[in-house]
């Protein structure tokens, strides 16, 4: 008999099949997209200014129908999904978009507090948890300050804080290094590699070839609707 922890230990984390998207009437900005990733791998997105990579991302995040095709995301169908399942995929998948969305109206903690509450956790364990995210991206310290007070290198760690805080299974990353100094990036590829050896699927969308260089084991590239699937370290 196959249990359920073995069925998930098998279950393909991200799959395409078929999919297509354009916005209104304009053109595929997607056409025909057939991949799937398997839990734990560290992935890129890359291609040029306007491919289409952050789409892509937003069609596994749910914040973007496709056009046709299906979307599969830790064994739910992402484009069938009900309005009552929205929050089960919240949990899922942890998204760092290239504009942070952080709330001004609240200190750097209670950002990060945000998706336990909305969770439901009890105060103490959400308080504890927000502080383990905190520290993990290197802002032990800063839990007070608004997140206005903070630079932008700090701004996104604090995103990443928050898409962590309720431990998804999938990362989605829009441009994580798009503005960093060199040491600044270099760091939170690094945060982004720990989550991704404790066995977080991450998918990171970049046209940084530096950054691909050093860091991709897989790329998928969208480059005027033509779609490649590359294994191995990109040059
Ligand atoms: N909400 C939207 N409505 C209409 N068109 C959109 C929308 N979002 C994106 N597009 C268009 O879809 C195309 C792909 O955009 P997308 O943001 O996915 O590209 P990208 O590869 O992430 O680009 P960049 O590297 O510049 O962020 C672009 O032509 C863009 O103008």
């Amino acid at each position: 008999m196959v249990t359920i922890r073995e069925r998930n230990s098998t279950l393909t984390m991200i799959e395409f099949q078929h999919v297509f998207k354009s916005y209104g009437r304009g053109r595929n900005i997607l056409a025909d997209l057939n991949f799937r990733v398997e839990p734990g791998e560290f992935v890129f997105v890359s291609g040029p200014s306007g491919a289409g990579k952050s789409t892509l991302l937003k069609l596994i995040g749910g914040l973007e129908p496709p056009s046709r095709g299906s979307v599969h995301v830790n064994g739910h169908r992402v484009d069938k999904m009900p309005t009552r399942a929205r929050p089960y995929l919240r949990r899922a998948v942890g998204i760092i978009l290239q504009d942070t969305h952080l709330l001004y109206d609240r200190n750097a903690i209670n950002n990060v507090l945000l998706p336990l509450t909305v969770a439901g956790l009890e105060n103490s364990l959400a308080a504890t948890r927000a502080r383990a995210a905190m520290e993990k991206v290197g802002l032990s310290g800063k839990e007070d300050l608004n997140p206005i007070e903070m630079s932008g290198g700090e701004q996104q760690r604090l995103a990443i804080a928050r898409a962590i805080v309720n431990r998804p299974a999938i990362l989605i990353v829009d441009e994580p290094t798009a503005n960093l100094d060199q040491e600044s990036a270099r760091r939170i590829m690094e945060v982004f590699r720990d989550f991704n050896r404790v066995g977080v699927t991450t998918l990171i969308a970049s046209h940084d070839r530096s950054l691909m260089a050093s860091y991709a084991t897989r790329t998928l590239r969208i480059d005027q609707g033509k779609f490649s699937d590359l294994r191995g370290v990109q040059p």
